[in-house]
């Protein structure tokens, strides 16, 4: 049996106050490969972001993760939103890194990270904690587990976010402009970081003004507009041959 790719979005519509803001987004990423999503500011895609990681429902379309459909219960004739309880679960296959980095002030490193472990999977405490600190190893934050949010830079501030999510075990990340609001010198780090996270293998889908890292990381990159897909393709004809004029617009006016 063929396996379905990881993420699939279907047909999906959103508006806010009778103003649509997703109008039929449809798009796959297969496992193990990385979607950039570019776009001009307010063309949907931190919408569709928060509609993926089921932050907030979206008004028709469907979404499949690994095959399974999420944020409703019930198949095509019946269908209905999702109980919390089931939501929560659905939410935990899936990371979310904002642009803010969003730790809780009052706790430490490894506490953030233990956080959602602890309180949502009811992982113990001692065995929450080796997992804290074997994350934010990995996103090379070992030496500052007991720093506060307020004493951390941005860029370690962003990592200890990522290893938050990571610590979950998802099975696909989002990022949603995790480097804008980094000062110049610390978005290296966190693009490292994720840089490496896409070569160990990790699906994720990534809304990024950095134009490098989309041509170098991404497996496929799109370009949003007035909350549709204009064009999606590989990196190298995405950026060197793209079909569509309103790409060839949005391109020069990156450079
Ligand atoms: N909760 C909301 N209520 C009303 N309108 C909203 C809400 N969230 C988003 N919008 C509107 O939806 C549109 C798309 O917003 P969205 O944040 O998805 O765009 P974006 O492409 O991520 O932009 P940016 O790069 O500036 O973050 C915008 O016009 C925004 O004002």
């Amino acid at each position: 049996m063929k396996t379905p790719p990881l993420l699939e979005v279907q047909n999906l519509h959103k508006s806010y106050n009778n103003v649509e803001v997703l109008g039929g987004v449809d798009f796959t990423v297969q496992r193990g490969q990385v979607k950039a999503l570019l776009g001009p500011s307010g063309s949907g895609k931190s919408t569709i972001l928060r509609m993926i990681s089921l932050l907030e429902p979206c008004d028709s379309g469907t979404i499949l993760l690994d095959g399974e459909q999420i944020g409703v219960i019930g198949g095509r004739v019946d269908v209905r939103p999702a109980p919390e309880r089931i939501l929560a679960r659905q939410r935990t296959a899936i990371g979310m890194v904002f642009q803010k980095f969003n730790l809780f002030p009052h706790l430490d490193a490894t506490r953030n990270v233990m956080s959602g472990l602890t309180t949502v999977l009811k992982v113990p405490k001692k065995e929450a904690r080796e997992q804290a600190l074997e994350m934010l190893d990995r996103v090379g934050l070992a030496a500052r587990a007991h720093a506060y949010p307020s004493e951390l830079s941005g860029g370690q501030q962003q990592r200890v976010a990522i290893a938050r999510a990571l610590v979950m075990k998802p099975k696909l990340m989002l990022f949603d402009e995790p480097t804008s609001a980094l000062d110049p010198e610390l978005v290296r780090e966190v693009l490292d970081v994720m840089e490496k996270l896409a070569s160990d293998g990790m699906t994720m889908v990534v809304v990024t003004h950095e134009m490098r890292f989309a041509r170098s990381v991404a497996s496929e990159v799109a370009l949003f507009d007035s909350g549709q897909i204009v064009e999606q393709a590989p990196p190298d004809r995405f950026f060197d041959a793209p079909e569509h004029e309103r790409t060839r617009r949005f391109l020069a006016h990156m450079h």
